[in-house]
């Protein structure tokens, strides 16, 4: 569980987040909304430990993660995708998911020279690993080609299977939906709904599309002006007048985006 309590992140005088609190349950896909600029970015950010926060507090099962390194949340299980997928373009999609894996023994000099037997086990082991997560993806075939020429789409399955890699515990994904086709993003949903109930893994989930979030996420976490203004189901939150003034005041384009029929 994961637990923020009145966080803060203001940019000079700018409040992107403005007293955020939120309890995100273990085992859940949880929906994160809200109109443009409303600072689930920013607060994924925090929570990740991208961006240190001007005052509050994050707990992970009951410990203080507030302002962690990215590389120390990562080794608890706790991991962020990007709007922008982050490949190595230039290398295979199967050498982007063996990259993944902290502390390999190849990667020391002494190891190199005196421990090869063990590096090639080890790339042995990380190379089935790798396949498994592709077949789980459904995008086995794309194992020998640039992470650099496939689509958008894939590139977010790549990047939940590079989650995957490290067998995560919290993943935050934001975005995953933007640019991506309807086949590639039920692909994503379906990938997402397996390793929640078969694997254990809890989501986070920014995202726009609102079919998407009602399909997938349990509950809905609605933010706007840097915190929470409501937490239900998606009908609940769709039916909620402060979340529809919300989206009312950012304009039309973000009123359809809700789907707000009030
Ligand atoms: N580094 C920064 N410096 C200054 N302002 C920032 C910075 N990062 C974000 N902001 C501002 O903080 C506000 C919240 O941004 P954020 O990206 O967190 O919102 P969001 O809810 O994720 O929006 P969207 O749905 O459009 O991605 C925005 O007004 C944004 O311009």
């Amino acid at each position: 569980m994961i637990v923020v309590k009145n966080l803060h992140k203001h940019f000079g005088g700018f409040h992107a987040v403005d007293g955020a609190s939120l309890t995100i349950e273990k085992g859940t896909i949880t929906g994160l909304i809200g109109p443009n600029g409303a600072g689930k970015t920013t607060l994924f950010n925090v929570i990740a430990g991208l961006l240190p926060p001007t005052s509050g507090r994050v707990t992970m099962e009951g410990r203080d993660i507030t302002g962690l390194p990215p590389h120390e949340l990562f080794h608890r299980g706790l991991l962020r995708t990007f709007q922008i997928a982050h490949e190595f373009a230039s290398m295979s999609c199967r050498e982007n998911l063996m990259m993944v894996p902290p502390r390999q023994s190849g990667e020391t000099l002494w190891n190199t020279w005196f421990g090869r037997r063990r590096i090639a086990d080890e790339e042995r082991a990380l190379r089935a690993k790798a396949d498994e997560v592709l077949e789980f993806l459904t995008i086995e075939h794309l194992a020998d080609q640039r992470a650099g020429q496939i689509s958008g789409g894939q590139k977010k399955l790549l990047e939940l299977g590079r989650t995957m890699m490290v067998d995560a515990r919290i993943v935050f994904l934001d975005e995953v939906g933007a640019g991506v086709n309807r086949t590639l993003l039920n692909t994503i949903g379906e990938a997402i709904l397996r390793l929640n109930a078969e694997r254990d893994y809890t989501f986070v989930v920014i995202e726009h599309d609102m079919d998407f979030i009602g399909r997938i996420c349990g509950p809905v976490i609605c933010m706007a002006e840097g915190h929470v203004l409501a937490e239900g189901t998606l009908d609940e939150i769709r039916a909620n007048e402060d979340v529809i003034e919300a989206y009312l005041g950012t304009g039309l384009k973000n009123r359809a985006k809700i789907g707000a029929t009030a």
